[in-house]
């Protein structure tokens, strides 16, 4: 399993092997055993599947609140998305920042995003399917979004906002200037 490090501490890429052979290949989408060797840590209780019919469309930028923040880990299961995660851990030394990555079924990579992160996507093909694990239960009452296209933030999503499409949440979505994040960098 090859471990890649980001920008912002704890957010790693993660590439499982693929054994191929005539028929296709076979992989290893998550071991707990082999991770923790890696030093991964988390344990995961939900897995999630969405389906975005149309290129450009963002889902984002979202988390769940304290008790039920989520660590995720995230991946394309067909088609292609750009997986953005964001530092929303106040006194981080990373507050705001951002990375992306290109997630795709061809690629095979995964993006381990801890709690404390903002999480979001745009796709990049049609009928583009996204799988990822988290960390706790879908908690509505924790339930939150910031605006994708937040100019203090500033992520570069390849679309053009009035282009993005997006939920009724999401297009409503509460600035990063005007978010009270519940989370609190820990010193990792
Ligand atoms: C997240 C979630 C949603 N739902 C229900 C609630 C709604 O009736 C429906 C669609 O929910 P929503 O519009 O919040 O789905 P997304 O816009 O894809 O949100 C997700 O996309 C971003 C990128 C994430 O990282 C989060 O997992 C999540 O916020 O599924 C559930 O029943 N369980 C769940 O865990």
């Amino acid at each position: 399993m090859d471990i890649q490090k980001t920008e912002l501490a704890g957010v790693l890429i993660i590439t499982p092997p693929r054994f191929g052979d005539h028929r296709g290949f076979f992989s290893e989408s998550w071991n707990s055993a082999r991770a923790k060797a890696a030093g991964i840590d988390t344990d995961f209780v939900q897995d999630n599947h969405s389906l975005s019919r149309d290129v450009g469309t963002v889902r984002g930028l979202h988390f769940q609140s304290p008790p039920h923040a989520q660590a995720k880990l995230v991946r394309c299961g067909r088609g292609s998305l750009f997986d953005v995660a964001v530092d929303a851990r106040k006194g981080s030394p990373t507050y705001g920042r951002w990375v992306g990555v290109e997630l795709s079924f061809e690629n095979g990579r995964q993006l381990l995003i801890p709690a404390g992160f903002l999480h979001g996507f745009v796709t990049r093909e049609p009928d583009t399917e996204i799988v990822y694990k988290c960390s706790d239960y879908y908690a509505p009452e924790c339930d939150g979004a910031v605006r994708f296209d937040d100019p203090t933030i500033g992520i570069d999503w390849g679309v053009a906002p009035e282009a993005a499409i997006l939920s009724e949440k999401d297009a409503k979505a509460q600035l990063f200037a005007d978010f009270d994040s519940p989370f609190v960098f820990e010193g990792s």
